[in-house]
């Protein structure tokens, strides 16, 4: 994705890559090439120390690596309280139809008894659940409370090897992993004789360039924490899910 993004980003308008580093580079490299924008597409026991380096440095945010839950969230605000003035865009998913989904689905939420994420990633996939998932079964359950939704019906006693997938925030989330997969998630609402699904399917990877550019762009005129890529396509933000 690392590789993809930076191809992608060196042949904008106005975009200049002046760094792409692998596990096994310094990052120092970030201020010796003078970067004003770190793109972390890395994994989620490396991003934070990158992210904490750039934020010390001055250096702008967009952060499409998996696992920026609640907590992480929160340290992301404490580094930057101390500077103001440094952009971090959190992108669980750089694909507008993926955005949208989401959005969708937490607007669903309250309306349904029932809510359960399944999300079917790539074999090479090194987290799970994937950060989408994640990300929206927070903005589910978010939606769930502030509305007062009563907890889900499911009689299962039994959960032998998991087979109820994990949960976050009480919202099942089950991963499949399977060659031949980009990146896809249903969200299924159930209600007594309804069921609403909300799928979207990345069949290719180039569905995450146009929304990585934007925040490259984008991330250096919003400082502070900017969770999802809704106020960079002018819609409105997604509720904290802190
Ligand atoms: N938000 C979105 O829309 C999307 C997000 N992603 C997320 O992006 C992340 C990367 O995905 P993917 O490329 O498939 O994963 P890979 O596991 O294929 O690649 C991860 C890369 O991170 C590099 N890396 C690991 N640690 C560090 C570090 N400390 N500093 C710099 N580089 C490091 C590795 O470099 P090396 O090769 O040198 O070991 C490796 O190339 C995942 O978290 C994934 O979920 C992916 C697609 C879309
Ligand atoms: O690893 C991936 O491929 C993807 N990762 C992100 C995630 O964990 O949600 C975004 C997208 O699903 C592709």
């Amino acid at each position: 994705m690392g590789t993809l993004a930076s191809d992608y980003l060196s042949r904008a308008a106005g975009v200049e890559v002046v760094a792409r580093l692998g596990a096994d580079d310094p990052i120092d490299r970030l201020v010796e090439s003078n970067a004003q924008v770190l793109v972390d597409l890395t994994r989620p026991d490396a991003v934070m120390a990158n992210a904490d380096f750039a934020i010390e440095h001055g250096i702008h945010c967009v952060i499409g690596t998996s696992g920026i839950d609640a907590e992480r969230q929160r340290e992301l605000r404490r580094l930057l309280a101390g500077h103001p003035e440094v952009g971090v865009v959190v992108a669980p998913n750089f694909a507008v139809g993926a955005v949208l989904a989401m959005r969708f689905a937490a607007e669903a939420a309250r309306f349904f008894d029932a809510v359960e994420v399944i999300e079917l990633h790539h074999a090479g996939k090194a987290d799970a659940p994937s950060g989408t998932a994640a990300a929206t079964a927070a903005r589910i359950a978010g939606e769930r409370s502030k509305a007062g939704s009563a907890a889900m019906p499911d009689a299962t006693t039994h959960d032998q090897d998991g087979a109820r997938g994990a949960t976050v925030d009480g919202v099942h989330v089950h991963s499949v992993r399977l060659p031949g997969l980009v990146a896809h998630q249903e969200v299924l609402l159930g209600n007594p004789g309804e069921l609403l699904t909300i799928r979207h399917d990345s069949t290719d990877r180039a569905s995450f360039m146009p929304g990585v550019l934007l925040a490259a762009r984008q991330a250096p005129r919003h400082p502070g924490l900017t969770i999802g890529l809704e106020p960079l396509l002018g819609l409105p933000a997604a509720a904290a899910t802190e």
